[in-house]
């Protein structure tokens, strides 16, 4: 029986750490996070406010500014470790090969240009020679055109856009230069629950069209349901679970993971929430053992001492949690 080869992740994430030093203290953002993310993929990456997805996010672009630094870890692009990189190379990479929609992007759009105005500048500032305007005119009309959005609209200032075409305008100019991954850092907040959803989509579409590999980072699990095939879990810096999307929701590892996804609304319980007893820790002084142990329902004795490892506890599912240690070791 032959078995076709696995594809190269478009890439490999390994024990990347990021700090910020900051005059109250180290901030252990990212503490050691490990991922792959495949050709043509989307991977959601969720957690509470402050878990440092925004921070793994920057990374990925190597766009960390002081008082922030990536203390550790690689960061696999095309075999091309992004770490170590000069700024003058990784400038060659960012929006080529890799492209980032950041938090907030529809607010950050330059008030007093047009829209495809906006899309050249990004075109002309990572191309490697020189291209003739008009072919960067259509190249931008035709990114806005693939987001849902009509031509006419590249004419447009953004303040004459709604929160959704804005958003959309973001994506286009994310994708002008057909990026083999694309992060979108909260691509929906700020807009309403319709717009919500048709962004998903366009991304959804997008990348089904393009190929491209998407990381979606978001607070919402139930949105990320409905436009990721697997999800990653993050608290405190660490990934608590990476799981097929499938699986997360039938049968989550962590009980991180099940809090959250208890923690969802649902019809048969309206009125009542049911949120996640405690808080996070602070990211300056984090526990001992498991980061999770302080909240966790299900706290042993070995997660007050001992760390656990990231390991593949279930074919395709990830988690660091001692309870799966332990079966391991029966296993
Ligand atoms: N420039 C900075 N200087 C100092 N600390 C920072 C900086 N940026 C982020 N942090 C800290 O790093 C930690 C992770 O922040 P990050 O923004 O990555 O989290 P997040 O999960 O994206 O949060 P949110 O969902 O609210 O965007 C937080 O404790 C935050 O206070």
């Amino acid at each position: 029986m032959s078995t076709a080869p696995s594809p190269e992740p478009a890439l490999s994430v390994r024990d990347l750490r990021v700090q910020y030093y900051t005059d109250a203290g180290v901030v252990q953002a990212v503490n050691g996070i490990s991922f792959d993310l495949m050709p043509g993929e989307r991977l959601g990456l969720v957690g509470e406010s402050g878990s440092g997805k925004s921070t793994v996010a920057l990374a990925l672009m190597r766009m960390i500014r002081k008082p922030g630094r990536i203390t550790g870890g690689q960061i696999l692009l095309n075999g091309t470790d992004l770490v170590p990189l000069a700024e003058r190379a990784m400038r060659g990479i960012r929006a080529r090969e890799i492209a980032m929609i950041p938090q907030g992007a529809m607010n950050s759009l330059n008030p007093v240009a047009r829209i495809e105005d906006q899309i050249v500048d990004t075109l002309e500032d990572h191309a490697t020679q020189r291209v003739p305007k008009k072919e960067l005119l259509d190249r931008a009309r035709s990114a806005l055109v693939s987001v849902g959005l009509r031509q006419e609209t590249g004419r447009m200032y953004p303040h004459e856009l709604s929160g959704g075409m804005k958003q959309r305008a973001c994506i286009a100019i994310a994708v002008a230069m057909q990026p083999k991954v694309v992060i979108a850092d909260e691509p929906t907040s700020a807009l309403d629950v319709v717009v919500q959803r048709q962004v998903m989509d366009t991304i959804v579409r997008l990348q089904e069209e393009m190929g491209v590999a998407v990381i979606l980072i978001g607070h919402d699990m139930g949105l990320m349901a409905q436009s990721v095939d697997r999800l990653s879990v993050m608290y405190a810096g660490k990934l608590a679970e990476l799981s097929p999307i499938r699986d997360i929701f039938a049968k989550p590892l962590h009980p991180y993971t099940e809090l959250l996804i208890d923690s969802l609304p649902k019809l048969e319980d309206r009125g009542t929430f049911r949120g996640i007893p405690g808080l996070p820790p602070s990211l300056k002084s984090l526990p001992d053992g498991c980061l999770f142990h302080p909240r966790c329902p299900k706290v042993m004795e070995v997660c007050r001492e001992e760390a656990p490892a990231y390991r593949e506890y279930r074919p395709s599912q990830f988690a660091a949690c001692h309870l799966h240690e332990e079966r391991h070791g029966e296993a």
